[in-house]
Formats: C-alpha cells, structure tokens, sequence
C-alpha cells in the first residue's frame, strides 16, 4: 500500500479531513509563521509546528475537525518560483501578495503563468496589508480582475490585524477542497459504474 493510501485510510478510521494548504508568495507579503500562521493558530488553538515551514492543526469548520497541513513556502527571492511537488503536495494554494508592493503582485501573476496548477485545484488570492491604505500601490480593482483571471476567489485583508479573516480565508479554501474532493469522488464512481454497465450489455448484446 502507497504512504497515500495509507494516510487515507487513518483519515478514513479517524473521521478527520486532512487539508493541505500550501502558503505562496514573494518574500514579505506576510505569509509567515512569524505572523500570519503563528498568529491564526494561537487564536484558533494549539499548532504543531513542524519544521521551519510546515504547520499541524486541527480546527472546526462548519462542524467538522480539519487537520490542517500548512506550508509556508518561504522564496528567497522574489525569482525563486514554487517547485512542481509542492504544488503536487497542496489540495488548496493561498496566493498572497502585498497591497503595498506591486512587485509582490507581479509574483503571483507569474507563479500562475509559469507552474501548472491542476484544473480543478482550488487557488484562494489574497492582497494582505490592507491596514497601510496610504502606501497602496496595487489597488482593489486590479485584485478583483486578477482573482476572475485565476478563477479565483479574492479579499483583501491585514493578516497582522484581522485574525478572524485569516480563519475565514483557511476556513473557505478548506470548504473548497472537501467540495472538490466530493465531486472527484462523484466522477470516480459514475465512471466505476458507467464501465460496469457498459461491461455488462456488452455482455447481453
Ligand atoms: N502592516 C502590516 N504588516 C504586516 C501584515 N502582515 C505582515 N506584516 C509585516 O510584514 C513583514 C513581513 O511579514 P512575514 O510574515 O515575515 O512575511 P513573509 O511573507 O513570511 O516573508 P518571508 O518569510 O521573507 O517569505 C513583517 O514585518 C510583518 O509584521 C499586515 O497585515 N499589515
């Protein structure tokens, strides 16, 4: 049996819905376990923190337990790009750029043109500092268009100050996955039972 497998069959025994949330943006945007992460995990509960940049959690959505895997990517640059099995690891991506650096912006636009995200991977983007209106150099309207460019939901928000967003964004993009899950889930069994079907007129005709 794959490690995969597995994994599955404990969450299947356990009850719990494993989502892994892969955090990913240019250097500064406030994605950190410095900040953000450690931040929303201390108003939601106790974290495992895994290494530099992974983090365990179980939280409560819609009245289910989540154990949130959390990865804080961490770019040196803002040229260092995300790798293939990151992206291949995460059920759901968090883009996030800062509202006050436009080049953060450009880094996401470019994460999204360059690395191949699965169609139906749910992306949630983020425009975080929303508190520093004064020093905005990517406005609300260009989020938005980015966001139905990417197919994407989109908000704004000041992860250092809103903790209670943050849990919205994590709590939303982990509604996503499970929705996602289902419907891969849905197609796999009428495609299991389309085959048998066709097998068996076959087997009449
Ligand atoms: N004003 C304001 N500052 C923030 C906000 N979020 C993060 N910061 C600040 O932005 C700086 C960078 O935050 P980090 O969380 O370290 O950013 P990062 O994206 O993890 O950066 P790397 O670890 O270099 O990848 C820190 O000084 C934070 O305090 C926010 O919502 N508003």
């Amino acid at each position: 049996m794959t490690s995969n497998a597995i994994r599955a069959l404990r969450r299947k025994k356990s009850g719990l819905s494993e989502v892994k949330v892969a955090v990913i943006g240019a250097p500064g945007v406030g994605k950190s376990g410095k900040t953000t992460i450690s931040l929303l995990w201390r108003y939601i509960g106790e974290y495992d923190h895994q290494s530099e940049s992974k983090y365990k959690s179980e939280v409560q959505v819609d009245g289910d337990t989540i154990l949130f895997e959390i990865l804080d990517t961490c770019p040196k640059s803002g040229d260092e790009m995300p790798t293939r099995d990151t992206i291949h690891w995460a059920d759901g991506i968090l883009l996030v750029y800062a509202i006050t650096d436009r080049d953060s912006f450009n880094y996401v636009r470019r994460v999204r043109a360059c690395t191949e995200f699965s169609a139906n991977l749910p992306v949630l983007l983020v425009g975080n500092k929303d508190d520093m209106i004064h020093l905005r150099q990517v406005s609300t309207e260009e989020g938005e268009i980015l966001g139905k460019d990417f197919d994407c939901t989109f908000e704004e928000v000041a992860a250092a100050e809103q903790v209670m967003e943050i849990a919205d964004v994590f709590h939303e993009l982990a509604r996503k996955v499970l929705a996602t899950r289902r419907k891969n889930k849905q197609s796999l069994l009428e495609r299991m039972l389309g085959n048998k079907r066709s097998k068996s007129d076959s087997k009449y005709a």
